[in-house]
C-alpha cells in the first residue's frame, strides 16, 4: 500500500487550486486509490488535493506586513472582471484571440469590462476570475505565505469563493457550474449592452509584439511564399523531382501569364460569389464584436458545394475540357496570385476609411505589417462578408475541383481506364476533409482567422492561392509520378485517415459545442479549469487526452494523404512539414493567449 505523508487531523498548508498560493488546511482523510487528500480550509471549504500540493507548515516563511498580500480576497477586481464573463464564453472580438499583437486591444477590452462591472455591484462573487493563472496539474514553485482572512471582509470573500471552488476548478463534473453559468449568462446580457456604448481605441502595438517576425518576417513571407509555391510546382513538373535537381528550369514570366486563364479564374470566383448570395441555408450570428454587435452569416457552403458539383458534372457531360486546367496549372496559380494581390490592395485601401471599431485586434498601425495581417476585421460589401466567403468557398471547393482535374489528367497522361488507387485515396481523403469543413461551416466562425486576424494579404493568399495550389500537391504529383499502392497498404492508410478524422472531428465538435454553449447538458460530464483570461478550458474528453487533439487529428490526416505518393521523393511530404510548422505556430499563438 502506498505510504502517505500527512496524517488525518494534521494542520498543513494546501495549495489553492490553479494558483501558487498556500492556505492553512486541516487534513480530513486520504484516499489510497486516488492518492488524494481531502482537506478543509479555514472557511470550511473541503477539497481534494494531491500530495504535491500540500506542504508542512514549517516549510513557509512568515511574511511580514502583508499590505501587498495577493490572497484571493485581495483580488476582488480580478474576480469581478471574471464575474461578468460566463466561463467558456468567447469574449468580444479582439479579446478572444491569441496574438501578441493584440495586447493593447486586450487591455482596452479588459478596461471596458472593469468599467462595466463597477456598475454591476452588488456582485455575486465568482471565484478566481483572473486569479487562476494556469493549472497544469503540477505544483508551481513560487510559494508565498499569504495569510488569508486578514479581516472579516476578506474572510467573507474567501468564503464566497470557496463555496464555488470545487465546481469551478472542476475536479468534479460541472453540473453545479452549469447552474451558475445560467445565472451568469443573464447578467452577461447586461454586460454586452454596456460594452456596446464604449468607444474602441486602436493603440499602435510595439514592434516587439508584432507576430510573424514583425515587418522583416512579413516581408519575407509575402515575397517568399509565392516564389516558393512556383518553385515547388516547377520541381514537381520535373521527371525526377529530387531535391538534388534544384533549381528547376525556370520559364519566362510572360509564359506564365494568360489573360484567358485569368478570365476563367474570375468566372470561378464569381460563380462561387453567386452561390454565396443565394438565400438558402440558415443564418447564424457570429461571436460578439468589440462593440457588442454580432454579425450575421449565412451557412450555405455545403449547398454551394452541391451546386458546384452539379455544374462541374454538367460540364463534364457536355465534354468541357478540364485538362486545360492541368496544362495551365502554373498560369492558374499566377492568376490566383495576381487576383489576391489586387484584392489585398483593395482591402487595405478600404480599411483606411474603416471606423476604428471595425479594425482587427491584430493590426498594428504599421502600414506594411497591416497590409499583410489585415487591418479590417470583417470587410463587408453590404451583407457580403469577404473574409468568410474566401475562407471556405473559392479556395476550398477549388481544391476539390483541382484534385478532380488531376485525377482526369492522370487517366489521360498515363492512359488509364480508371484512376490509380493512390489517386483515388488522395482524392477521397481530401474530399472528406473539405466536405467536413463545409458541413460544419459554423465552426469556422470561432477560428482565429475570423475572430482575430484581419483580412489582408495573409488570409487572401492562404485561402485563394495556398490552399488550392499547395494542398492539391499530392494529386498533382501523382499525375507525373505514379505510385502503385497495394490493397493492404491502402487499408492501413484508410485506417490512419479514419483515426485522424475521428480525433479531429471529435475534438472540434466538443470544443465548438463548449464554446457555443458551456451549459450544454451533453457536456456536463466534462471537466474544465478556469484560466487567467477568465475563460474555461476543457481538460477531459478529447481535450484531456492531449493539449490540442484537433491539431493531432489534422496532422494524422495530413500524413495519411501523403502516404499514397510513396517514398520515392520527399516533395509530397512537404505538406506534412509545413502543416506541422503552421499548427505549432498556431498553438503558440493560442498558448500565448
Ligand atoms: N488544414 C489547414 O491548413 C488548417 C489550418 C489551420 C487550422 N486547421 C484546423 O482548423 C481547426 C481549428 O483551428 P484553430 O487554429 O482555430 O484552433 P483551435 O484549437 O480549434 O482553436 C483555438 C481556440 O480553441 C479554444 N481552445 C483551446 N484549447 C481549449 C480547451 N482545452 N478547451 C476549450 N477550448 C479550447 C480556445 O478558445 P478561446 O480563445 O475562446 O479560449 C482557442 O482560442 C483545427 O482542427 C485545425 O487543425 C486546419
Ligand atoms: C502564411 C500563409 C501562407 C498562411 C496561410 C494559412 C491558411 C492556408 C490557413 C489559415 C487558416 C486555415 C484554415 C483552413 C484552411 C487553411 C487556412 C486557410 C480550414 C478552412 C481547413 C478546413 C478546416 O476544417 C477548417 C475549416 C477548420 C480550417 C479553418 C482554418
Amino acid at each position: 500500500m502506498p505510504s502517505r505523508k500527512f496524517a488525518d487531523g494534521e494542520v498543513v498548508r494546501g495549495r489553492w487550486p490553479g494558483s501558487s498560493l498556500y492556505y492553512e488546511v486541516e487534513i480530513l482523510s486520504h484516499d489510497s486509490t486516488s492518492q488524494l487528500y481531502t482537506v478543509k480550509y479555514k472557511d470550511g471549504t473541503e477539497l481534494e488535493l494531491k500530495e504535491n500540493d500540500i506542504k508542512p507548515l514549517t516549510s513557509f516563511r512568515q511574511r511580514k506586513g502583508g499590505s501587498t498580500s495577493s490572497s484571493p480576497s485581495r483580488r476582488r477586481g480580478s474576480r469581478s472582471r471574471s464575474r461578468s464573463r460566463s466561463p467558456g464564453r468567447r469574449p468580444p472580438k479582439g479579446a478572444h484571440r491569441s496574438a501578441s499583437a493584440s495586447v493593447s486591444h486586450q487591455a482596452d477590452i479588459k478596461e471596458a469590462r472593469r468599467e462595466v462591472e463597477v456598475k454591476l455591484t452588488p456582485l455575486v462573487l465568482k471565484p478566481f476570475g483572473n486569479s487562476i493563472s494556469r493549472y497544469n496539474g503540477e505544483p508551481e514553485h513560487i510559494e508565498r505565505n499569504d495569510v488569508p482572512h486578514k479581516n472579516t471582509q476578506e474572510k467573507f470573500n474567501l468564503s464566497q469563493e470557496s463555496s464555488y471552488i470545487s465546481t469551478q476548478y472542476s475536479v468534479h463534473p460541472r453540473r453545479e457550474e452549469i447552474r451558475l453559468k445560467e445565472v451568469d449568462s443573464k447578467e452577461e446580457k447586461f454586460v454586452t449592452k454596456e460594452l456596446a456604448v464604449r468607444t474602441f481605441e486602436v493603440t499602435p502595438i510595439r514592434a516587439k509584439d508584432l507576430e510573424f517576425g514583425g515587418v522583416p518576417g512579413v516581408f519575407l513571407i509575402m515575397f517568399g511564399l509565392p516564389v516558393f509555391l512556383f518553385l515547388l510546382l516547377l520541381m514537381c513538373k520535373q521527371k525526377d523531382p529530387s531535391l538534388l535537381n534544384f533549381p528547376p528550369p525556370l520559364p519566362a514570366l510572360y509564359e506564365l501569364w494568360e489573360t484567358r486563364v485569368f478570365g476563367v479564374y474570375l468566372l470561378w470566383f464569381l460563380i462561387q460569389a453567386l452561390f454565396y448570395l443565394l438565400p438558402i441555408g440558415k443564418v447564424v450570428e457570429g461571436t460578439p464584436l468589440i462593440d457588442g454587435r454580432r454579425l450575421k452569416y449565412r451557412l450555405n457552403g455545403f449547398y454551394a458545394f452541391i451546386l458546384t458539383s452539379a455544374v462541374v458534372g454538367t460540364c463534364l457531360f457536355q465534354g468541357v475540357e478540364f485538362h486545360y486546367v492541368y496544362r495551365h496549372f502554373l498560369q492558374f496559380a499566377l492568376a490566383a496570385t495576381v487576383f489576391c494581390v489586387v484584392l489585398s490592395v483593395y482591402l487595405h485601401m478600404r480599411s483606411l476609411k474603416a471606423p476604428r471599431k471595425d479594425l482587427s485586434p491584430a493590426s498594428s498601425g504599421n502600414a506594411f505589417y497591416d497590409f499583410f495581417i489585415g487591418r479590417e476585421l470583417n470587410p463587408r460589401i453590404g451583407t457580403f462578408d469577404l473574409k468568410y466567403f474566401c475562407e471556405l468557398r473559392p479556395g476550398l471547393i477549388g481544391w476539390v475541383l483541382i484534385n478532380l482535374v488531376m485525377l482526369l489528367a492522370e487517366m489521360e497522361i498515363q492512359s488509364r481506364a480508371v484512376p490509380s488507387l493512390a489517386m483515388i485515396l488522395v482524392n477521397s481523403f481530401q474530399l472528406l476533409y473539405v466536405v467536413d469543413a463545409l458541413w460544419n461551416e459554423e465552426a469556422v466562425l470561432t477560428t482565429m482567422d475570423i475572430i482575430h486576424d484581419g483580412f489582408g494579404f495573409m488570409l487572401a493568399f492562404g485561402d485563394l492561392v495556398w490552399v488550392p495550389f499547395i494542398y492539391s500537391f499530392q494529386a498533382f504529383y501523382l499525375v507525373s509520378h505514379p505510385n502503385e499502392v497495394s490493397w493492404p497498404m491502402a487499408s492501413l492508410m484508410i485506417i490512419l485517415k479514419l483515426c485522424g478524422y475521428v480525433i479531429f472531428r471529435g475534438a472540434n465538435s466538443q470544443k465548438n459545442a463548449f464554446r457555443k454553449n458551456p451549459s450544454d447538458p451533453k457536456l456536463a460530464h466534462l471537466k474544465t479549469i478556469h484560466t487567467s483570461t477568465g475563460k474555461n478550458l476543457l481538460v477531459s474528453g478529447w481535450w484531456g487526452f492531449v493539449r490540442h487533439p484537433n491539431y493531432l487529428g489534422d496532422l494524422i490526416m495530413a500524413l495519411a494523404w501523403s502516404l499514397p505518393c510513396g517514398f520515392n521523393h520527399i516533395l509530397p511530404y512537404f505538406y506534412v512539414v509545413y502543416f506541422t510548422m503552421l499548427l505549432v505556430h498556431r498553438e503558440a499563438r493560442d498558448e500565448y493567449q
